[in-house]
C-alpha cells in the first residue's frame, strides 16, 4: 500500500518505519527541515529500541523516505495518516492548531482520492472536523474518506508495542476506509477492535484517563501506606493478583509525566466542561499527581532541618527510562523546588541530558555517570529507574556520599534489600529503613 505519514515524531516515526517494515511503500512528511534530514541520513532524532536499525533497513530497501515537500509527499499515497501533535492549551483543552496546519496542507496539495487517518489524539468529533474542514480546503475535485486509528504505543518501547499491542483500534464510518484500514492492520497480526470514529477517539482518552487513575490511587494507597505501617510493594503485589484489578501500573511513585497522561487527562476534564459534565474522579487523579511529584522534596525538608547549601546527587531526570523525553517530566518540578530550597543539585541521565539542558536550570551540573553524581554528594534521590540506576549498588552510596541517605522516588530497591546496608532509605509508601 502506498502510504504518507504527516508528522515524524514519537509516533509518526514509528508508524511509518513500522507500516514500512510490513512492506508498504511510506514517505514520512515533517515541516522539520533539520528532523527530516537526519532521517534521510538514516539518523533517528529520537531514543528509541530498535528504531534506528529498522529505519535503516527500509530506507536502504527502497520503502521508506523522508521529504518537507506535500506535493512529493502524497504523490499516489492512497492512504495519509496524520500524526501531529496535540498539545495542551492553557485551560487543558486539546491544541488543535498542527492538526488545522497539516489539514490545510493535505488539502491544498492532494490530487486523488485517499483515505485520511488520525493517529493524533483528538477530542469526540475531531475526525468529522478534519473531513469537513478538509473538504471545504480541497483545490481539486477529489473525494476524501476518513477513519482514526489511535496509537496505544509507549516511549521507550515504542516500536516493540507496535507490533506486540494488545490491540488496534479502528473507526470509521466509511465501509471502504475501514475496509482498507483492517487490511493495512492486518500485517501486524494483533486483535483489531472495528468501531465508529467518535468511540475510537473516545477509547483513547478513557485507556490513558484509566492508566493515570490507577497510577493516583496506587500513590494515595502508597502515602497511607506510609502511615499506616504498611508496605505498597507488598500491598500492590496482594492487590495485583486479583485478575480483576491486574498487576500493570501499580507501581507507586513520583507521579505519571511524560507527552500524554498530563495533557489527555486534562483534555477529557475540558471535553466535560464543554458539554457540562463534571467528573470529579479523573479531576482528582489529576490533582493527587501534582501532590505527588513534590512529595520527595516534603520528605527532604522533613528529614533536614534546611536543604541550604546541601549538594544532591538527582539520578534520572527522563520522565521514565528508556526514552529521551523529557515533556511533563516529575524532575522539571523537583529539581526547582530543591533549586528554590538553596540546594546545589549534580544531576545524570543515561540518555535524557541533552534535553533535559534545555529544559531544566542552567544552575544544574550535568555528569556523565552515576559514579560522578554521587561522589562528593550528600545525599542521592532516584527520580527515573534506569537500569544502571537501578543496580547501583548500595555499598557505593554509602562510600561516596558524605551522608549515606538515600531517596527512592521509584522504590528500585526492597526493603529487605537495603536493611543492614549502612544506608538510610526513604521511599515511596514503605517504612524507613535507618542506616
Ligand atoms: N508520544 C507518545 O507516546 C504518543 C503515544 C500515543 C499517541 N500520541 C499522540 O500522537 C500525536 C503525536 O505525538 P508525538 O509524541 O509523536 O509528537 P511529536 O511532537 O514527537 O511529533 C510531532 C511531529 O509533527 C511535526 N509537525 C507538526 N506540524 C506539522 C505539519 N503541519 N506538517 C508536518 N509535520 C508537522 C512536528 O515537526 C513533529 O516532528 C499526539 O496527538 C499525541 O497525543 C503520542
Ligand atoms: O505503575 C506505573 C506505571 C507508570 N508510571 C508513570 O507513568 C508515566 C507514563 O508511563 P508509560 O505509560 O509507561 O509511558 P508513556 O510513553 O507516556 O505511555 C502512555 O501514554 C501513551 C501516549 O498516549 C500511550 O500510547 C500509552 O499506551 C501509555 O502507556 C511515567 O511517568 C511513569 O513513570 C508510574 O508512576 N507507575
Amino acid at each position: 500500500m502506498d502510504i504518507a505519514v504527516i508528522g515524524a515524531g514519537y509516533v509518526g516515526l514509528v508508524t511509518g518505519v513500522c507500516l514500512s517494515d510490513l512492506g508498504n511503500q511510506v514517505t514520512c512528511i515533517d515541516i522539520n527541515e533539520e528532523k527530516v534530514a537526519m532521517l534521510k541520513r538514516g539518523e533517528s532524532p529520537i531514543y528509541e529500541e530498535g528504531l534506528t536499525e529498522l529505519l535503516q533497513k527500509n530506507i536502504q530497501r527502497g520503502n521508506l523516505d523522508f521529504t518537507t515537500q506535500y506535493r512529493e509527499g502524497l504523490a499516489n499515497k492512497r492512504v495519509i495518516y496524520i500524526a501531529v501533535d496535540t498539545p495542551q492549551l492553557e485551560d487543558g483543552s486539546a491544541n488543535l492548531t498542527y492538526i488545522n496546519k497539516a489539514t490545510a496542507s493535505i488539502a491544498e496539495h492532494l490530487d486523488h482520492d485517499a483515505i485520511i487517518v488520525t493517529k493524533s489524539t483528538v477530542p469526540m468529533g475531531t475526525n468529522e472536523y478534519i473531513k469537513e474542514r478538509m473538504e471545504s480546503l480541497l483545490t481539486h475535485d477529489i473525494t476524501i474518506k476518513i477513519a482514526s486509528n489511535p496509537e496505544f504505543l509507549r516511549q521507550g518501547s515504542a516500536v516493540y508495542d507496535t507490533f506486540n499491542g494488545d490491540r488496534i483500534v479502528i473507526g470509521s464510518d466509511d465501509e471502504e476506509a475501514m475496509r482498507v484500514l483492517t487490511e493495512i492492520n492486518e500485517g501486524f497480526n494483533l486483535p483489531i477492535v472495528q468501531t465508529d470514529l467518535r468511540s475510537a477517539e473516545m477509547i483513547k482518552y478513557a485507556s490513558n484517563a484509566f492508566l493515570a487513575t490507577k497510577i493516583s490511587f496506587i500513590n494515595e494507597i502508597a502515602n497511607l501506606s506510609e502511615k499506616t505501617g504498611a508496605n505498597i510493594q507488598h500491598v500492590a503485589k496482594g492487590m495485583g493478583m486479583d485478575k480483576r484489578i491486574g498487576s500493570a501500573f501499580l507501581n507507586a511513585g513520583i507521579g505519571y509525566g511524560g507527552s500524554c497522561f498530563p495533557k489527555d487527562t486534562n483534555a477529557l476534564l475540558s471535553i466535560g466542561e464543554q458539554v457540562n459534565y463534571s467528573m470529579p474522579i479523573l479531576k482528582n487523579t489529576v490533582y493527587t499527581n501534582e501532590r505527588q511529584k513534590g512529595i520527595i522534596v516534603d520528605k527532604m525538608l522533613e528529614r533536614f532541618d534546611s536543604l541550604e547549601g546541601k549538594k544532591i546527587a538527582i539520578l534520572g531526570v527522563a520522565f521514565k527510562p528508556n526514552t529521551d523525553d523529557m515533556r511533563e517530566a516529575p524532575s522539571i518540578l523537583i529539581t526547582k523546588r530543591l533549586l528554590e530550597e538553596g540546594a546545589n543539585l549534580r544531576a545524570y541521565d543515561p540518555v535524557a541530558t541533552v534535553n533535559a539542558k534545555t529544559i531544566l536550570s542552567e544552575e544544574i551540573e550535568f555528569t556523565t555517570s552515576v559514579d560522578e553524581a554521587v561522589k562528593g554528594a550528600d545525599v542521592a534521590v532516584i527520580l527515573t529507574e534506569w537500569e544502571d540506576i537501578k543496580h547501583y549498588p548500595l555499598e557505593k552510596y554509602k562510600q561516596h556520599l558524605s551522608h549515606p541517605i538515600l531517596f527512592d522516588g521509584r522504590n528500585c530497591f526492597t526493603v529487605d534489600e537495603v536493611k543492614g546496608q549502612g544506608v538510610e532509605y526513604h521511599s515511596i509508601g514503605r517504612p524507613t529503613i535507618q542506616a
